[in-house]
This record gives C-alpha cells, structure tokens and sequence, in this order.
C-alpha cells in the first residue's frame, strides 16, 4: 500500500446478518429456535479512501450512515467481510494489539476515566498499559497540563468534574502514549460555545505542535469547518463526498440566500416563481441561483412586487450544503 498515506482503505465492506422476526411474542420467540429468518444488511458498501499524516479528516454522514462501522474496521474492534485496510502499516483486525498502542480513541458520549478517582490516577494506570517511559510520560503529562490550563483539575475525583473540564482529560488520557492517529468521536457534544471553542483550539494545537493526525466524526458542523481541511461523506453505507471543504463550498458560491421580511402577511402565490427555502406568512428564505439570475434585477423586482421591509443577502451555510450532499443532490470524489 502507499507510504505517503497513514490510513488507506481499498474496497472495504461490511455486512451484517440480523436476526428477523416477523412477529413479537413468546410463539415467534419460540419459532425462531427452530427457524431463523436474517435479513443482510450492508453497513459499508465496497467503499475507498485514504488519509494523509498530519490530517484533520472529518468523516461525517447522517444517522446508520456507517461511519461507526468503518471507524471500528480502522481501529480493529471489528471484522470486514472483504476489502483491504492499511493503518500505519498494520491490517487493523490482525495487528489489533500493536496498533492498539499507536493509536488513541476520544468518545465525546463514552469515558475512558475513573469516576471516583482524580483523572491522574487514570493517566498513572495508562502509563503502566500504554508502557509509556517516563520521560515521555512525565514531558506529555507537563505539556498537556499547560496546554490545557488543568493542573487543579487533574487531581479532583472525575464526578466533581464539569462537562468540559471531562473532555480535557479525556484528552489527555487518550494521547498520552503519543498515538500517531488519534480517533475523535463526537468530541464537543454537550459543551456550551466557550467550551467547544477551547477543545477545538486544542485539537488544532495538538496537531500542530505534535503532527497528530486526527479523524473527527461527529454530526456538529462547527467542528468539521473549524478543524478539517478535507472531509469524507458516508451515506448508506457508501462515499457521497471527499476532497476539500474549500471545494465543496465552491460549488455552492453560486448560490445566495435572500432572507426577506415583509410589512403584512404574504400569499404564497406571490412567491410561486422564487425557490422558496422557508416561508410564514411575514418572512421568506428565497434561494437564487446566480448562474441563472441576475441578483440586482431580482432584488428588484422583490422589492416592487411584495411589501418588503428588510432584506439580508447571506451564502448558502454549511448545514445546507452537507444537507445536500445527505439528500444526495450532490455527489463528488476527489
Ligand atoms: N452489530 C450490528 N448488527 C446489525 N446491524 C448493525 C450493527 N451495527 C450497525 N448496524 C447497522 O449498520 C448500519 C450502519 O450503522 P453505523 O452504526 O455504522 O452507523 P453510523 O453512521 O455510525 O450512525 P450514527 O451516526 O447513528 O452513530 C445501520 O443500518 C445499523 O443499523
């Protein structure tokens, strides 16, 4: 497989077999000890991708997309049922233990940490796991702690904790052992904005000073515009998008949202030729094409036609445009 890349997945599908029933209770329950229905279900469909060191992938796709399934094929929790994985040189189901060692796992809904101990007493246990030196043990320990302003924080039982303080030593539970790759899922769920804000400036950071190479899943599209530079969609089990976030906000810059208020209440009727995106009776979201439309001239013939009082002309937003690539209006491998 190709060095320039740390993760490089060729074909890779996962199916699995489920257990069916056609009806509920003890007769059907019954049955099925004698007869079994499965259904298949194709998790990941024959899909492809690779990732450079040094990235900040987002992987991202609406709910059953498979982005679980593929995330615990790279980290070899799971099996596939055909494909290639190289994982810095392993094969991830087969090198489980070993690769274990060069990567980390953050679940922003899961923790990694004791409840009733300080959160460096958790860090203590992974150095003995990890077999991290103490050098390095000690050098990470410092530098997490400053980087992350939690030298109080470590040493109070975990349960006494907030949210945010949690994820900083999450954090630094699963990086201590300076893995390569680092798995993020979901990280700032449940943070409030100041919260979000400061665990993605730590992820930038971590990446930059360390060379860390991260995979973010996670359904907040602040995290994908603020961290990643490239993203892969998954939708349905196959790859509906990767290449830039640059480039897939390009195909959208031909496009305008026209947020308008009007002075009293609207028949629909009179916006019958407008995309309408949103529309209650004193407010209409109108989405122009400017590959079709000139903006000025319809601006104007709004403002003459309809009782307008105020009007913002803004790009189509990020949530739009992954909506689109959801709704598979769109699709594009780079
Ligand atoms: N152990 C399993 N047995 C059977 N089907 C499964 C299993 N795990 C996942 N699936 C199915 O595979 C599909 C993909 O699931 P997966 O958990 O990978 O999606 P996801 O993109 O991570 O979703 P979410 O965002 O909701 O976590 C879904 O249809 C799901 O129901």
């Amino acid at each position: 497989m190709n060095d320039n890349y740390i993760i490089e997945v060729k074909d890779l599908q996962k199916i699995y077999k489920v257990n069916q029933r056609d009806k509920s209770g003890i007769g059907a329950a019954f049955k099925t000890l004698f007869k079994r229905d499965y259904k298949i279900v194709e998790a990941v469909a024959n899909i492809s991708f690779h990732i450079q060191p040094g990235e900040i992938r987002g992987f991202i796709g609406p709910n059953g997309a498979g982005k679980s399934t593929t995330i615990k094929i790279l980290s070899g929790v799971l099996y596939p049922s055909s494909g290639e994985v190289d994982v810095m040189g392993y094969t991830p189901w087969l090198d489980r233990e070993t690769l274990v060692k060069r990567i980390g796992v953050v679940f922003g809904q899961k923790s990694q940490l004791w409840w009733d101990l300080p959160a460096i007493d958790a860090f203590h246990l992974n150095k003995m796991i990890y077999e991290i030196p103490d050098k390095t043990f000690k050098d990470n320990l410092d530098y997490f702690i400053s980087a992350l302003n939690i030298e109080d924080v470590v040493k109070k039982p975990v349960r006494q904790l907030s949210l945010g303080e949690r994820m900083k030593c999450e954090f630094v539970c699963a990086l201590l052992h300076e893995p390569p790759l680092v798995f993020l899922d979901e990280p700032t769920i449940g943070l409030d904005i100041y919260s979000k804000e400061a665990i993605r400036t730590y992820i930038k950071k971590i990446n930059k000073d360390k060379g860390t190479t991260f995979i973010v899943t996670t359904h907040d599209l602040g995290d994908i515009e603020d961290l990643c530079k490239n993203i892969t969609v998954i939708n349905n089990g196959t790859i509906t998008f990767d290449d830039s976030l640059e480039n897939l906000k390009k195909y959208f810059t031909k496009k305008k949202i026209i947020d308008i208020t009007f002075s009293q209440a609207v028949d629909p009727e009179d916006l019958k030729d407008y995309n309408i995106k949103s529309f209650n009776d004193i407010s209409a979201s109108i989405e122009i094409n400017l590959e079709e439309n000139n903006l000025r001239e319809e601006i104007y013939k709004m403002w003459g036609a309809l009782p307008v009082i105020d009007l913002n002309i803004n790009n189509i937003s990020i949530e739009e445009v992954i909506k689109s690539i959801y709704d598979k209006k769109l699709s594009h491998t780079g």
